[in-house]
């Protein structure tokens, strides 16, 4: 609810977390108390920044507490002890300072606050008056009566186009040591003009005149009429006496249900419900994330057993989520079950089972006949043919894929894929749920991998054959990392599991049984392939789950990676066994084949209509795989290296290795370079098949 940190060695840092406005809830001013304890108790700190997380500063009281018991530390008591403290406190405000938040700002001995930040008390709208010294001290600060711009009138310090809350810190830094006397706004005299009286009465007229019968402004008044008649102590007893009245007035519980009412009405939605089918580790992120919206969520599971390490996995999730967002836990909206049956109402059904297309198709069957021909069906397979899972219901148009990225309730990224039959409808719910559940949602079209996966595959493949080739795992990880990328390509799959990867690859016929024993070695399917991951995951090593994967951990789920000599020894005897001379590998050809092999495979998506635009393609990467942001995505890094020289190397290295299809310039790059190299946003222009939906 409060972040404390210590910066520049004497400054205590007081961050507000309550998402989304940082109101003021009993939560948070619990944490700013035993915050600003730490703070003026430690005697490195010298000074105190307050500011709120996520460009905002703060909304204002938590609204959504007013109809309860004040629970946690009164807000006067905690705003005037900040105000009396004896190191100087300067609030650093983005965003809105509204409010309890601008009253806040108030007792801070100086606010600093950027140039787009907007302060003021919109209490009346409430039904109520700000009322933790707001009236007195504004007042106090700026005189009766007030012009417009806040610089000006004295209410902020310093306007800034930077961040607010580095200036801040050092404008904090400047403060320490001076009087902190004047700078105690409840102890400036108000200035007030000679006609006071007439002003008010002037003023009471207009307000009648403009809302007859609303109590609130006229409060207002009462108190701004304390505010200059009155020492500072009487002052807020007056407006503390103001706000129980309006507190507990019919007009404020109208306002404020006006208020949540406004917003309720914005959140019309077609999804009030769902159900989730398969509990594992994908089905219990995708369920929180449901039920994190307000969702109810049927679980569903095919054993007793897994149902309850489900039912006990998704309720330790939320427990956990709940705490950390400071909201209580909405375990009510769960149902668990074993039997399909009981989703005949939901409104959506997110299938998360076995990656195994007789399994999912025998489901959607029988959602089909269980389900009311309204229900969306959406499969979260990462890879399969959705349109064949539309194929076998009574719906094909209300089916479309969901592909989460684990872990679902974390990971940022949501595939749309959408189905030749898909119908819009059913394309704009899921991206609009997927936006309502916090997820970058990026529509793409039904091909094996989709996109994410799709391009991955080349990406890893140039890894494994520069393995080959001489390199070793902590090299070419290195290579990748210098590049951007927070976790090189071994590290990444060490981390995600090798596992699934290996069974994808049995199934696609590439190792185990199905292998044409004809085939010569290090080649499947006509083409290159490299077979020391599936002998990685044969002597049982998945990664970081198992210790062990590229690299060695020192337990299992550890994730302190270390290179292995058993995987020296693998490569090495590998090499020999093939009669293949390890060469050396320059960090500039790493980073050429993992990443032109990459975008390359980018184009001949866009090519073939499988993502509207390089745009999206470069979101997936950024919020699918961790993409080095600076370098703007594969799409655009490829425009910035500039497309002749990335066709240049890729035909070059597509010479070295005919054999590996993906190094093959795209015809999509080719004619980019034709016609002049257009930029990012116009390559749309030049791809002849779009697909219908993007
Ligand atoms: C002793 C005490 C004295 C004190 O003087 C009293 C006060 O401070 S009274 C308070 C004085 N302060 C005010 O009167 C400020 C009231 N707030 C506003 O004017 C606008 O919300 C604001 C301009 C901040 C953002 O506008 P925007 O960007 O268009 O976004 P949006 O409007 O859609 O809101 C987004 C979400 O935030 C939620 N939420 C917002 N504020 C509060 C709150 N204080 N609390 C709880 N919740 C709040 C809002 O419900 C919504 O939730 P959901 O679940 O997503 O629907």
């Amino acid at each position: 609810m409060a972040r404390y940190e210590l910066v520049k060695r004497s400054v205590a840092l007081i961050t507000l977390t309550n998402p989304p406005v940082n109101a003021s809830s009993s939560a948070v001013r619990h944490a700013i108390a035993k915050s600003m304890k730490c703070a003026l108790s430690d005697p490195e700190v010298t000074a105190v920044v307050i500011c709120g997380e996520n460009g905002s500063f703060c909304g204002g009281a938590d609204i959504r507490e007013f109809a309860g018991p004040l629970k946690g530390p009164p807000l006067v008591p905690l705003l005037d002890a900040i105000e009396a403290g004896e190191k100087p406190v300067v609030a650093a405000i983005e965003g809105v300072a509204l409010g309890g938040g601008f009253e806040l700002a108030l007792v801070c001995h100086y606010r600093i606050a950027h140039s787009k930040a907007r302060l003021g008390f919109p209490e009346v709208t409430l039904g109520i008056l700000p009322a933790a010294g707001g009236t007195q001290r504004l007042l106090r600060l700026i005189g009766i009566p007030a012009a417009a711009i806040s610089l000006k009138l004295g209410i902020v310090d310093q306007v800034t186009e930077q961040n607010a809350c580095e200036v801040a810190v050092e404008f904090a830094l400047r403060a320490v040591a001076k009087p902190l006397l004047s700078r105690r706004v409840s102890m400036l005299t108000t200035r007030c003009p000679p006609d006071l009286d007439a002003l008010l009465d002037a003023v009471t007229m207009q307000v009648k005149k403009k809302a007859p019968g609303v109590m609130a402004p006229l409060a207002c008044i009462q108190a701004v009429r304390a505010a200059a008649t009155m020492p500072y102590y009487k002052g807020i007893k007056r407006e503390g006496e103001l706000m129980a009245t309006l507190f507990n007035s019919g007009q404020a519980w109208a306002l404020q249900y006006c208020f949540f009412a406004q917003r309720t009405a914005g959140k019309w939605t077609l999804i009030r419900s769902a159900a989730v089918i398969g509990l594992g580790t994908m089905g219990r992120g995708i369920a929180v994330c449901l039920a994190r919206v307000g969702i109810s969520v049927i679980a569903v599971e095919s054993e007793k057993k897994l149902l309850e390490t489900g039912r006990q996995m998704v309720i330790g999730m939320l427990e956990r989520d709940a705490k950390r967002r400071g909201v209580s836990a909405s375990l009510n909206l769960f149902k668990f079950t074993l039997s399909l049956h009981d989703l005949k109402d939901v409104d959506l059904v997110i299938e998360v089972v076995f990656e195994d297309m007789a399994l999912k198709k025998r489901v959607f069957q029988e959602l089909s006949k269980v389900c009311r021909p309204a229900t969306l069906l959406c499969t979260n397979t990462s890879g399969l043919d959705v349109d064949a899972l539309a194929g076998v219901t009574d719906r094909p148009h209300l089916v479309v894929g969901m592909h989460f990225f684990s872990p679902a309730h974390v990971m940022k990224l949501l595939e749309v894929v959408c189905g030749p039959r898909s119908s819009s409808e059913t394309i704009a719910t899921a991206m609009s749920l997927g936006k309502r559940m916090g997820k970058v949602s990026v529509a793409v079209g039904n091909c094996p991998g989709f996109v994410r996966n799709r391009m991955l595959k080349p990406y890893i493949d140039q890894a494994t054959f520069l393995l080959e080739e001489g390199a070793t795992p902590e090299q070419i990880d290195k290579a990748l990392e210098d590049f951007g990328f927070a976790m090189g390509v071994f590290r990444m799959s060490d981390l995600a599991g090798l596992d699934v990867g290996w069974r994808v690859r049995k199934e696609s016929g590439l190792n185990g049984s199905d292998v044409d024993p004809e085939s010569p070695p290090r080649r499947r399917q006509g083409r290159r392939y490299c077979l020391i991951p599936d002998m990685v995951c044969e002597q049982g090593r998945f990664g970081q789950k198992t210790g062990g994967g590229w690299y060695m951990y020192d337990k299992r789920g550890g994730t302190n990676a270390k290179p292995d000599p058993l995987i020296q020894n693998l490569l090495e005897t590998y090499r020999s066994k093939y009669g293949i001379q390890p060469r050396n590998i320059s960090n500039q050809e790493i980073v050429e084949r993992c990443l032109f092999a990459l975008a390359n495979e980018g184009f001949g998506i866009l090519e073939d209509g499988m993502a509207a635009r390089p745009e999206d393609i470069d979101v997936i990467y950024l919020f699918g795989y961790g993409f080095p942001r600076h370098r703007g995505g594969p799409m655009f890094y490829a425009s910035m290296v500039g497309l002749e020289r990335v066709l240049k190397r890729l035909e070059h290295y597509h010479q070295a290795h005919p054999d590996v299809p993906h190094l093959k310039p795209s015809p999509l790059l080719k004619t980019l370079v034709a016609c002049g190299i257009p930029p990012v946003q116009k390559w749309r222009e030049h791809i002849k098949t779009m697909h219908s939906h993007l």
